[in-house]
């Protein structure tokens, strides 16, 4: 059934989307992701396997799948990532199960992934990707982050300030651009921007249908 009324309101199938965020380290990605899951029952988040060490607070399964490098080529080997890359000399990927699946129940999920990444899943997918890259108000502010964060030392914020203009130089790449200044005001435009995604003509599978029902009355 693609189309239902009566006296609930007129729902029309659709496919799932993709939803992909990414920015320099420290920008504001795990935060506004966060937040945007707690306010959207619609999106699940994409969690990544990775071969970092976990940092204090993280939890096994659900901010990451922590991983050793030997099971990560396994992965790679089998087919069974989406995308992978290397970042900040760690691996990451995105697990491939029930990716498919959820799309095709109608489900979004949300990426926390590199411009790497993001490349792999547009050369795949580009029809499901919606990307937005995050970027942070100032160079003075993503460094304030990413101090503020302390859970990384002094020598990985460096390594990850002094890789921030290269991660940067991919901004144009995607569909979006939103300045993560006051975050509340950057969660409203993460978040329009996937409610007018969610109408778009070609992922509303049910339409044609929906349109032939009411031309037949
Ligand atoms: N708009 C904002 N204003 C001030 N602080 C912010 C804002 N957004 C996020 N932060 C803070 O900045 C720090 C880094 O944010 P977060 O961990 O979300 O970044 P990230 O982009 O996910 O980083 P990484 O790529 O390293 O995972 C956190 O301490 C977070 O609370
Ligand atoms: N290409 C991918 N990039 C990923 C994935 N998971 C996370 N990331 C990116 O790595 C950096 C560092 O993350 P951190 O949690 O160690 O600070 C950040 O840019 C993430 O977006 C993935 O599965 N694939």
């Amino acid at each position: 059934m693609n189309a239902m009324s009566g006296n609930a309101r007129v729902t029309v199938a659709r496919r799932g989307l993709m939803l992909v965020l990414s920015s320099p380290s420290g920008a504001g990605k795990t935060t506004l992701s966060r937040r945007l899951l707690q306010r959207d029952r619609q999106l699940s988040m994409s969690v990544s396997v990775t071969t970092r060490t976990r940092r204090p607070g993280e939890r096994d399964g659900v901010d990451y799948h922590f991983i050793d490098p030997a099971r990560f080529q396994e992965m790679v080997a089998g087919d069974e990532l989406l995308e992978h890359a290397k970042v900040f000399d760690h691996h990451y990927g995105t697990p491939a199960a029930t990716v498919e699946e959820k799309l095709r129940a109608g489900s979004d999920i949300l990426f926390d992934i590199d411009w790497q990444g993001t490349q792999q899943l547009r050369a795949r997918a580009r029809e499901d990707l919606v990307s937005i890259f995050i970027l942070p108000p100032s160079q003075k502010d993503l460094e304030h982050r990413l101090y503020a964060r302390a859970q990384d030392s002094a020598e990985i914020v460096a390594r990850r300030m002094a890789k921030a203009a290269d991660e940067m130089s991919h901004w144009a790449e995607y569909d979006y651009v939103a300045i993560n200044d006051d975050v509340d005001a950057c969660l409203e435009e993460v978040h329009s921007i996937l409610r007018a995604e969610r109408l778009r003509r070609n992922r509303r599978t049910g339409l044609v249908e929906f349109v032939k029902g009411l031309r037949e009355i």
